[in-house]
């Protein structure tokens, strides 16, 4: 899908009698204002893998480089817009494609967007990067080991889930489905000043911040 068609409806309305409004103000003019391009780097892994630790930290770095970003992190959309879901796997679809068109609209605003949740199927995450335009959408897979999410535990989710006071539990008694070619793979057990290094390399090879 090309940026210029990106300027049309997303996706047709449920009503035939609502009616797409184009605007004069386009993505490319915010851009320019915030000399960057909008984007999506979206962080998929298990619980405890890093990705609200590593989504911070870049956020950080991108901010103090003069870059406007909004950062989406599962637990803290899950106390508002997503209030209202589980984590049975038609909520966690809910869940993301909510979430898909909250990003797409914040990159339509010129940001750089940073997502840190499970999104544990590998259809949800296409869904959200066939809502954006080629390039995006940059899938992040926080690939650490199940064994050491489990020993890191910082919530104590992990502990709940195997004496079964928890259920469905991603990785424990429901499924993580790995990316099978993400834009990037972090190996989630080095130092995050590495990882972020390695990110911040990849945006400017891919021309989205500046050298
Ligand atoms: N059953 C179950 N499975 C997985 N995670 C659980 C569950 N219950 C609560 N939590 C907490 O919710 C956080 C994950 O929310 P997400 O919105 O990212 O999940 S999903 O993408 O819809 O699968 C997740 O946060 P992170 O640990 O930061 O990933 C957990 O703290
Ligand atoms: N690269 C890393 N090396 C060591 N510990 C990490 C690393 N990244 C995150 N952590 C720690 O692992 C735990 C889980 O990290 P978090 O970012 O909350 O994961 P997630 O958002 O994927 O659930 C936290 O205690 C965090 O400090």
């Amino acid at each position: 899908m090309s940026r210029q068609e990106r300027t049309q409806p997303p996706a047709a309305p449920a009503d035939e009698n609502v009616v797409w409004h184009p605007h004069a103000v386009t993505r490319e003019d915010r851009e320019r204002l915030h000399n960057h391009q909008g984007v999506v780097i979206w962080f998929t892994g298990l619980s405890g893998s890093g990705k609200s630790t590593l989504a911070g930290a870049l956020e950080q770095a991108l901010h103090a480089r003069g870059v406007s970003t909004y950062l989406l992190d599962g637990d803290n959309v899950r106390h508002g817009l997503c209030r209202d879901l589980t984590f049975s796997d038609g909520d966690r679809r809910e869940n993301i494609r909510r979430v898909g068109e909250v990003a797409r609209l914040m990159v339509d605003a010129g940001l750089v967007v940073l997502t840190a949740f499970i999104s544990p199927h590998r259809a949800e995450r296409q869904m959200v990067r066939d809502l954006l335009a080629e390039g995006q959408f940059i899938e992040v897979f926080v690939d650490t080991p199940l064994a050491i999410c489990e020993a890191r535990d910082p919530k104590g989710l992990y502990k709940k889930a195997r004496a079964g006071e928890l259920r469905n539990f991603t990785g424990i008694d429901s499924v993580y489905e790995q990316p099978e070619r993400p834009d990037v793979r972090l190996d989630g057990e080095q130092l995050v000043t590495n990882l972020v290094s390695q990110l911040l390399d990849l945006l400017r090879r891919r021309a989205i911040i500046n050298s």
